[in-house]
């Protein structure tokens, strides 16, 4: 008889070895604040699970409820209802100062009095931590945020970009399980917030520490993020890889929110071998490669193509191809790119981006009549 207790000799590790436990979940989590004799629910039943090390973000308009998310996580609020854990233990209830997580602000908070080495190292000091240990990690902290030639200014003396890297240090050097960043660049301007968001990756990357960033500029979410959580009215609408977050907008609220999306209403006319016809503007033809189950010939449905995957000439393009007619309606020039408004009837209008090859003359001017197509699987069908 085979014995019963031993590993299967072809079993890999993986298979046997326990799953490992998220750095962060959420389960179930609902948060209701009084609102005089009415209770708001701003943040309404949301379950996340954020993997150790990863760069995850929680994006969404202003009152969709990340920042009361990300406080949850923190401990600076307890949920109405649901679980936070930690690693796996449930530290639902514990306060802030007893979970293993650091904030970062977008008002940095640092001590004006103090030199920029002494502002990293307080909370070590706090510890009591030895001090060569302390003068030791506050060093690499500041190589880290390339700020160790700095290390004697006060932060009055710093700009806004390296202030903040400051306070990153700050809240790096006790190596926390999960750094919380609520818009931490929403102060600074817009070409020093873009390198910052380049910094803040590489330093991520480098600390291997859990980042949950709250933001509300999708740009910002979609160049640094892992993955991305886009919020709405309390829940997630929608969860996933930056690039499964653009190129497949789960609902139409995502795909308005995230960059620029066309929408456009069709109804189904039927199948073809591996596409299905729908009709869109003025009784044109577009091609989708996927439509969900519940779809037939005859449903009403929502289109989204983005502006980028849309090809716009003046001849009929051939193939198997999305094939609309239209008249250009209005044109801009943005430098890298031309971006023109196509009428294309039925109370309709695609938006195009065309690259500004070098030299090349624009493909249409205003009242131009134009053809537009589309590969079949750069657009998506959406409920109506
Ligand atoms: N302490 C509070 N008391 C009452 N209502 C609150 C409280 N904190 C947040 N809210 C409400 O909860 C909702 C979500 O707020 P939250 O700050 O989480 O949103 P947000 O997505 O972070 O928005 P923003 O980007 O503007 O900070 C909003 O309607 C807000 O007014």
């Amino acid at each position: 008889m085979a014995p019963t207790n031993t590993t299967h000799p072809e079993a890999h590790p993986a298979d046997t070895a326990p799953a490992q436990e998220p750095a962060i979940a959420l389960e179930g989590v609902v948060k209701s604040f009084r609102s005089g004799a009415e209770s708001v629910n701003a943040v309404n039943g949301v379950d996340l699970a954020i993997a150790r090390g990863e760069f995850f973000s929680l994006l969404g308009p202003s009152g969709c409820g990340k920042t009361t998310t990300m406080r949850m996580i923190a401990g600076f609020e307890d949920p109405t209802r649901g679980v936070v854990r930690l690693d796996g233990r449930d530290v639902t209830g514990v306060p802030a100062n007893h979970r293993d997580v650091n904030m970062v602000f977008q008002s940095y908070a640092l001590f004006p009095h103090m030199s920029v080495a002494d502002n990293v190292a307080f909370g070590l000091r706090r510890k009591g931590v030895p001090k060569p240990e302390t003068a030791r990690r506050v060093a690499e902290m500041l190589d880290l945020v390339e700020l160790g030639h700095r290390a004697r200014h006060r932060p009055s003396q710093l700009s806004g970009g390296q202030q903040q890297r400051v306070a990153l240090a700050r809240a790096l050097v006790n190596q926390p399980g999960a750094l919380l960043l609520d818009e931490p660049l929403g102060a600074l301007d817009l070409k020093l917030r873009q390198s910052m968001q380049v910094e803040l990756k590489r330093i991520q990357r480098e600390v291997g520490i859990t980042f949950v960033y709250v933001t509300h500029d999708q740009g910002e979410a979609l160049t640094m993020s892992d993955r991305i959580a886009v919020m709405n009215d309390g829940a997630v609408e929608q969860l996933g890889t930056p690039s499964e977050i653009y190129e497949r907008p789960a609902s139409r609220f995502v795909a308005d929110f995230i960059g620029t999306s066309n929408l456009l209403r069709g109804v189904v006319r039927g199948a073809g071998a591996d596409v299905w016809t729908v009709e869109v503007g003025d009784g044109a033809t577009a091609l989708v490669a996927e439509l969900p189950g519940t779809v037939t010939t005859g449903s009403h449905l929502h289109l989204t193509v983005r502006p980028e995957k849309v090809r716009i000439g003046t001849e009929r393009p051939g193939g198997d191809v999305s094939r609309v007619p239209g008249t250009v309606t209005e044109t801009v020039y943005t430098g890298a790119a031309t971006h023109y408004q196509v009428d294309v009837g039925g109370g309709e209008a695609i938006t195009v981006y065309q690259q500004n090859a070098s030299g090349s003359a624009p493909v249409a001017v205003r009242g131009q009549k134009v053809w537009l197509s589309w590969h079949p699987q750069h657009s998506y069908a959406l409920p109506t």
